[in-house]
């Protein structure tokens, strides 16, 4: 499996942010955007991950590849930790929730409803949900918020065993995850260019 996006610009709002992104991430490869606050990182991750459309290019791979995990953990208060998970899990028909359990150390909190965790621990379950979801193709944006330095290395060691398993992985980060093997791809020369004023006295009104 690969996933290629070609010379893909990305808008937000109607408004170009990026233009003319390439990139190719293979089975077992992970690739991490940096840059700075509001240069379109989210708004590239939301559009390969099928949640919007490009103003042009393309990515090559359907959307039911991938699982996106945004700012929001998507996590039902009311449900159990263990309750949220077997829903995931029933939506993408994926059985057992026990991998994900225990790849971030849910055990001990897997009755607790979802509405008393911690920051840290809800976003522990909503990355959980990742590896329910079976998806190949895994799309993070800022996926260590809220989490200690404990819980980003377990977060590091669940990207790691999904891409032994033949997944990729799409990842927005400001810091470093300890993923030595991630490549990085800075999209700051991919700012889009604002186009020229057809109205040059309408410029100065
Ligand atoms: N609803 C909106 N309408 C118009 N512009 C928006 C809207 N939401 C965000 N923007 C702008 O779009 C640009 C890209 O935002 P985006 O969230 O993709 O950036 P980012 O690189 O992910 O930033 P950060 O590192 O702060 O998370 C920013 O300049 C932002 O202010």
């Amino acid at each position: 499996m690969e996933l290629t996006v070609s010379d893909l610009s990305v808008a937000r709002g109607g408004i170009a942010v990026l233009e003319g992104v390439s990139f190719t991430i293979a089975s077992g490869e992970a690739l991490v955007l940096r840059g700075p606050n509001g240069i379109g990182k989210t708004t590239l991750l939301r559009t390969v991950a099928g949640l919007q459309p490009p103003l042009s290019g393309a990515v090559g791979l359907e959307r039911d590849a991938m699982a996106y995990a945004g700012h929001a953990d998507g996590i039902k208060s009311v449900l159990s930790v263990r309750e949220n998970l077997q829903f995931w899990a029933d939506v993408f028909e994926t059985g057992s929730i026990d991998a994900a359990l225990d790849a971030f150390d849910l055990r001990g909190l897997e009755n607790r409803a979802a509405g008393g965790l911690s920051a840290g621990q809800k976003r522990r379950l909503g990355l959980a949900r990742m590896v329910v979801t079976g998806r190949p193709v895994w799309v993070l944006d800022e996926p260590t918020v809220s989490l200690d330095v404990a819980s980003v290395a377990m977060f590091a060691d669940a990207v790691r065993a999904h891409l032994a398993g033949g997944g990729l992985a799409l990842l927005a980060t400001h810091i470093d995850l300890g993923l030595a093997e991630a490549r990085v791809l800075d999209v700051e020369p991919f700012k889009a260019v604002p186009p020229p004023l057809d109205d040059f006295d309408g410029a100065f009104l």
